[in-house]
């Protein structure tokens, strides 16, 4: 952990002012590197450049390693935020598994990495927001509020022209995993659960597109940040290296304000209509179809059981079908008030990997994983999101996202497998869920 304070440095100082709105190609090409970016349904949408503080983690105690550098770095501080949305907070993510992240494109990315941004851009519905945090031992609030000063010149002069390049096209695809190599994965997993020691298992692929021309960062972030509207956005610079990992997911892991917790059951998949009247039968095909309806009850009824070690109160919705741009899912909304004073990181560690991700019994799932999946899932389908202060946060799953790098794309989508999953319809739904960043990669007509 980067985190050097003697007893007497003031602590955090963070201070923020409201400043034009800059476009986001603006903001995103003005930032300092890493960078990295964090957008809800139910937050402001936060840019960040460099780091004030980096802390990485790895191994079976990740989750709570962060959680004591997050707690090292809050203990004192010299907070004006002006905007809640503003305050200092951690944006980071883990690995799938410990010790994940060996094989290519997940060398940069540590194991656990959460940065609080030394220059951050928030565009909130009270206004769009600049914050300049330092923890180091020479900082003082005139030192912050210079740079303040000095990065609001560099954004509101930033020269940029929202020009949107055009995406980039794709000149080759290499799969991770040919149509044979999966039937009979699909296959062996399958007689696995029919034999009985497994129950579900979610089994996963990558896709490596060579780009045309350079991946253009900022345009791809915003056409996704504006298109998916209902979804997580998310993407991450690590400190070495060209990469930046991104996505956008429909799966909310966990979110805790206080002691109230929501989550979300999401799986079991169908595709889109041609028609409203075509996507209201497929719907309610879906909310009939007995194997996507086990498939996601199995999630439902796991996430209740993780929760309930730490809950005074557990509820969930009905279910019912979730609409994205490519696919619909079934969804279960669940929302829970703790029995006591939690950490965030205390209960993403209970519930990853859900079995939207991994699958049932926890252990029999990621041995089948392992052996299968003939690549290293780095963050992909992990958990990634932010920590305040005070404990709370917001997570999301890491799926519909990839890795890019300057001419290069390494795209992940997985499916759930029960006992009467076909391979055929599972290849056909990764294509689906691979949708959301090819479209923004092949080269516009
Ligand atoms: C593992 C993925 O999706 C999960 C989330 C929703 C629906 C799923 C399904 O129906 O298989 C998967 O469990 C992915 O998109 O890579």
């Amino acid at each position: 952990m980067d985190l050097p304070r003697p007893t007497s440095s003031p602590g955090l100082i963070s201070r923020s002012i409201r400043i034009d709105p800059p476009t986001f190609g603006a903001a995103f090409e003005a930032l300092p590197t890493p960078r990295t970016g964090w957008s809800a349904p139910d937050d402001a949408l936060v840019l960040g450049g460099d780091a004030a503080a980096t802390i990485t983690a790895t191994g079976t105690d990740r989750f709570a390693e962060i959680r004591m550098g997050a707690d090292e770095l809050f203990e004192s501080g010299d907070v004006h935020a002006g905007t809640e949305a503003a305050r200092p907070r951690l944006f980071g993510g883990f690995a799938f598994h410990e010790g994940g992240c060996s094989g290519s494109p997940w060398e940069p990315f540590p194991e656990a990495r959460f940065v609080l941004p030394r220059v951050q851009v928030t565009f909130a519905d009270n206004g769009t927001w600049l914050t300049v945090n330092d923890a180091s031992t020479d900082a003082t609030a005139a030192t912050v509020e210079e740079r303040l000063d000095r990065e609001r010149t560099a954004i509101e002069g930033s020269t940029v022209v929202d020009d949107r390049p055009p995406r980039p096209g794709i000149r080759e695809r290499r799969r991770t995993t040919d149509r044979r190599a999966w039937k009979r994965s699909v296959e062996a997993a399958i007689e696995r659960i029919r034999n009985g020691d497994l129950r579900k298992v979610v089994l996963a692929q990558a896709l490596e597109a060579e780009l045309a021309a350079t991946f253009p960062r900022a345009a791809t972030l915003e056409r996704l940040t504006a298109k998916y509207p209902d979804c997580h956005r998310y993407w991450f610079e690590p400190d070495d290296g060209e990469a930046m990992f991104f996505g956008a997911t429909p799966e909310r892991l966990v979110s805790l304000r206080g002691r109230t917790v929501e989550t979300d059951a999401l799986a079991g998949t169908t595709g889109r209509g041609e028609t409203p009247a075509e996507d209201e039968w497929l719907a309610e095909e879906l909310l009939a179809d007995s194997k996507n309806v086990h498939e996601h009850d199995l999630v439902a009824e796991t996430i209740r059981a993780q929760l309930e070690p730490y809950a005074a109160s557990i509820a969930a919705g009905s279910r019912r079908v979730r609409r994205l741009a490519t696919v619909q899912h079934l969804h279960t909304p669940i929302t829970a008030e703790l029995d006591a004073d939690r950490h965030v990181l205390e209960l993403v560690e209970a519930l990853h990997p859900t079995p939207a991700v991994g699958g049932l019994p926890p252990a029999q799932a990621l041995e089948t994983i392992h052996e299968t999946e003939p690549f290293d899932r780095g963050w992909y389908a992990a958990p990634v999101g932010w920590i305040d202060a005070a404990g709370n946060g917001a997570f999301a799953v890491a799926i519909r996202s990839a890795v890019a790098e300057p001419t290069r794309a390494t795209l992940f989508a997985g499916v759930g497998l029960v006992a009467d999953s076909d391979p055929d319809q599972e290849w056909d739904e990764i294509q689906l869920k691979y949708r959301p960043i090819l479209d923004e990669l092949e080269a516009d007509r």
